[in-house]
């Protein structure tokens, strides 16, 4: 007798900047089998587009205006996922201090948050219909975008160590000292998480981890366990 294969599986990871998301999100949907989407990377994919458009990102309604013209594609592949804005591979230039400076106030327009939204449903709609799920990362994945996902997990860490974590990252110019990293940290994580549309927070029904003393790998495998549990109930 064939036996059904087990049902997708949805998996909303959140949290502020440095919490380990990305890596994380990638490694558990990788080791599972599933698909993975970072949705920071199509909100700074649109931030980037309104900047060599010359869109004023200190004039929310010119960037609701502009909202709709940029077509952005994310690629799910764990292993090598993939963003292009009007076909052109944006991986690049999202990661640039000036684009990580401005994500924050195009991302709290309601027209942007409302576009990237549905695309993020209907990626995540495709992952549970045509492979073992997904898992999608974010700032208001659990509370908003996919209020029903099977597995809600809210990252945490303390600033000190996010801003180490981030700094570690920065390369030349960019690796400003330790303190003008952590001030940028806390200060988008207030914008994130003040403003109104949306706003980065944690799911009543999200498991936190607080991974501030935890190894990446300690991370990993906390999540792994935690959706392997949740498709073991579900079987
Ligand atoms: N628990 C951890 N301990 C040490 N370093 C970590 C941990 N989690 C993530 N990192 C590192 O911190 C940096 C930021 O991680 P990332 O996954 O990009 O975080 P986020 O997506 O939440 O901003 C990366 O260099 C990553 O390897
Ligand atoms: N689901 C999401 C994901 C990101 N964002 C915005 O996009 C920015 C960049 O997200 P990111 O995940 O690439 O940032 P890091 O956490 O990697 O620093 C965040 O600071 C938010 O302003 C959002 O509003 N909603």
């Amino acid at each position: 007798m064939e036996t059904a294969a087990p049902a997708a599986v949805i998996v909303a990871i959140d949290g502020p900047s440095g919490t380990g998301k990305s890596s994380t999100s990638k490694a558990v949907a990788a080791k599972l089998g599933l698909r993975y989407l970072d949705t920071g990377a199509q909100y700074r994919a649109i931030t980037w587009w309104m900047i060599t458009n010359g869109i004023d990102t200190d004039d929310p309604q010119a960037i609701a205006l502009a909202a709709g013209k940029p077509a952005i594609v994310s690629g799910t592949d764990p292993g090598a996922p993939t963003i292009t804005v009007d076909g052109l591979d944006a991986s690049g230039p999202i990661r640039t201090q000036e684009v990580t400076s401005k994500v924050s106030a195009v991302s709290a327009v309601p027209e942007v948050r409302a576009l990237i939204t549905d695309l993020q449903r209907s990626i995540a709609a495709e992952a549970a219909q045509d492979a073992e799920g997904i898992v999608v990362e974010g700032r208001d994945i659990g509370t908003t975008v996919l209020p029903d996902a099977d597995l809600k997990v809210f990252l945490t860490a303390s600033a000190e160590a996010r801003a180490a974590r981030r700094n570690g990252e920065l390369r030349g110019k960019e690796a400003t000292d330790l303190a003008a990293t952590k001030e940028a940290l806390v200060k988008r994580d207030a914008a994130d998480s003040g403003r109104k549309t949306s706003p980065l927070a944690k799911a009543a029904d999200a498991v936190e981890v607080d991974t501030t003393e935890l190894t990446l790998e300690q991370v990993i495998e906390c999540v792994v366990t935690l959706v392997e549990e949740k498709r073991t109930v579900r079987r």
